[in-house]
């Protein structure tokens, strides 16, 4: 139940739950600041600074506890000001067996109530990883508004990740209360009200002659649009998974492979939103054409070592240090 915690100061005996939470590859790589693997001294550095900073009251922070006394996240704001204006800057995260009940949303919606009634702050900001589709969600819901886009370094992915930036004015975040029910009753739509649907998709890691790798983009409209993945698509009912790559090949990009030139590399599994993802994936070093985007998707032929230059769906993240390694 999303209702059931609370917000309550950091403790320094918070930090083995704190590390055992975010030191998890799918909650980390989301949080721009923080290394993988997260040492725990870390943590209990991080409360102590916590405490330090609502004395001087530059930031608050707030463990979320749920009714069985358990730390399951934490979330924060830190405020600035600049030209008169007062800012609060909103960041949170969620451990990830707590994820699609509506705590983020429930969490947010409760500090920056908070923070419009009782701090100094004018507008509350968020960057959020542009393949952060829950926390994008999360933000919209609450009245956010897109204000732009940049790229961050994220110190986990080891570079620059293009981000979305968030704004709520108090007038914002008052009138989405005011055109919705309240948080708690919205936050519903977050948890999964139908059965998770597994989707089964293949894809293929092809490498030309000089060891790049091919990557596509998402083109508009689509799910997860911009961002940069290797060729394939769903398996069709009844299809082995080679005959489905090589039809999407074909059909994607105008090229055809032999099944003796597909070889099996490694798998993802990913839960998005609405959908958990498994994802076998080839190599092909050998096919008969030139590829190109039959469906109007940019091509782009990259070095492994520069992968992280494209913006990739967050199921594709965890297999480019393997492509480091092999390239
Ligand atoms: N082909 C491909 N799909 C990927 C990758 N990573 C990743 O999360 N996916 C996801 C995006 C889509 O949800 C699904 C691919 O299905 P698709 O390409 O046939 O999907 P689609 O655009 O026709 O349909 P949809 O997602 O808009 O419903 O798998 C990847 O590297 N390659």
């Amino acid at each position: 139940m999303a209702g059931t915690f609370c917000l309550r100061g950091l403790r320094p005996d918070d930090a083995g739950a704190i590390h055992a939470q975010v030191n998890d590859w799918n909650v980390i790589r989301m949080l721009s600041r923080l290394p993988f693997p997260y040492p725990r001294d870390l943590a209990e550095r991080w409360i102590a600074s916590t405490v330090q900073q609502a004395e001087a009251r530059t930031a608050y922070h707030f463990a979320i506890e749920n009714q069985a006394g358990a730390v399951i996240g934490c979330i924060g704001l830190t405020l600035s000001q600049t030209d008169g204006q007062y800012r609060g800057s909103l960041g949170y995260w969620i451990g990830r067996e707590y994820w699609r009940q509506g705590i983020a949303t429930l969490a947010s919606d409760r500090l920056c109530s908070w923070a419009f009634a009782n701090l100094p702050v004018d507008t509350i900001e968020a960057s959020v990883a542009q393949d952060n589709v829950a926390s994008v969600a999360v933000l919209n819901k609450l009245g956010f508004r897109q204000t732009g886009a940049a790229t961050q370094v994220f110190t986990a992915r080891g570079g620059n990740v293009s981000v979305l930036l968030f704004s709520a004015s108090r007038e914002s975040f008052d009138a989405a209360h005011e055109s919705k029910p309240p948080a708690d009753a919205d936050a519903s739509a977050e948890q999964t009200e139908e059965p998770r649907r597994l989707v089964l998709v293949v894809a293929a890691v092809l490498i030309d002659t000089n060891n790049r790798i091919l990557l596509a983009r998402r083109p508009e409209g689509k799910t997860l649009a911009g961002l940069w993945e290797f060729p394939g698509g769903k398996m069709e009912p009844g299809e082995a998974p080679e005959t489905s790559l090589i039809r999407e090949l074909r059909e994607e990009l105008g090229i055809d492979a032999s099944r003796a030139c597909l070889a099996p590399f490694t798998f993802v599994s990913h839960s998005y939103e609405k959908f958990d993802l498994l994802m076998p994936i080839y190599l092909c070093r050998q096919w008969q054409g030139h590829p190109e985007g039959r469906e109007g998707q940019k091509l782009a032929w990259v070095e492994a070592c520069d992968l992280d230059q494209y913006p990739m769906p967050p199921a594709d993240i965890p297999v480019i240090p393997f492509l480091r390694d092999l390239l």
